[in-house]
């Protein structure tokens, strides 16, 4: 007899909208370059659409108009299986944006920790591989944050890995990690490639940052064709979104949702 296939809910992501004053956001490591409005929200839309297109659920956060970097929703929460972990964003600029996140992932129930000042810790700056998160020690991510992460996750089983980041504003920056758990990342910005088990270097600085959206399917920049190829001829299948004028911004595509898993 045929096994019957149990359907399985839609996988869902946290996104929220860009705000009025988005061309303001923060930077660190680029130059201001003008960033068109009308185009960041067609390109917001597109990557939605992108998700939704893939069988992801979009949950919108309330917006947060008067917030320039809250479109970023991947620095405000981290979501950890059961638990939330509501992040204290390494930015004066930034720290109000956790409010917003906390109540979206309170309404979906899911149970929240809370990390304070003085320890701080961006989402952008975690990266979960298996049982592995590795942590970017920055700008933006203190020793004291990482070993609050590391107080919450240890007795969950998870390991923290604190990794060095100077070359990038956030590690999920410079590295992500492919299906298979294949750390990716661009060489000139990666401090020390050595700590991550296996390391595959790409060609281009917009192609370290991939959203997994299933074992074989990752989403990420239009702006990578050369590291798209590289995904590709590992048998993986590519999503491609155009998110120029988050990129100009520092962002990228993993910085613009947070998946719930
Ligand atoms: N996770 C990320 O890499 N987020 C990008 C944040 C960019 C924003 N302009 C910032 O500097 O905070």
């Amino acid at each position: 007899m045929e096994p019957v296939a149990v359907p399985q809910p839609a996988p869902r992501a946290l996104v929220r909208r860009p705000a009025r004053n988005l061309a303001e956001g923060l930077l660190t490591h680029i130059e201001r370059a003008e960033v068109d409005p009308a185009l960041a929200e067609t390109q917001w839309r597109g990557y939605v659409a992108a998700l939704a297109a893939e069988g992801w659920e979009t949950i919108e956060v309330e917006p947060a108009p008067e917030l320039p970097d809250s479109v970023f929703i991947e620095d405000a929460v981290i979501i950890f299986g059961d638990i939330a972990v509501v992040a204290s964003p390494g930015a004066e600029t930034r720290r109000g944006e956790t409010a917003g996140a906390e109540a979206a992932v309170a309404r979906l129930g899911i149970p929240v920790r809370r990390l304070d000042l003085p320890g701080t810790l961006d989402g952008g700056d975690v990266l979960k591989v298996g049982r592995t998160v590795y942590v970017g020690r920055s700008l933006r991510t203190n020793d004291e944050g990482i070993e609050a992460l590391r107080g919450i996750l240890a007795p969950r089983g998870y390991t923290v890995v604190a990794v060095p980041i100077s070359r990038a504003l956030h590690l999920k920056t410079a590295v992500t990690a492919l299906p298979d758990g294949t750390v990716i990342g661009f060489p000139p910005l990666v401090d020390d490639p050595s700590v991550f088990e296996s390391f595959l270097p790409v060609p281009e600085a917009h192609g370290t940052a991939v959203v997994v959206l299933d074992d074989r399917t990752v989403l990420m920049s239009s702006a990578a064709p050369r590291s798209a190829e590289l995904f590709a001829r590992r048998g993986y299948r590519v999503v491609a979104v155009d998110i120029s004028e988050f990129e100009k911004l520092e962002g990228c595509v993993t910085c613009l949702s947070v998946r719930v898993r």
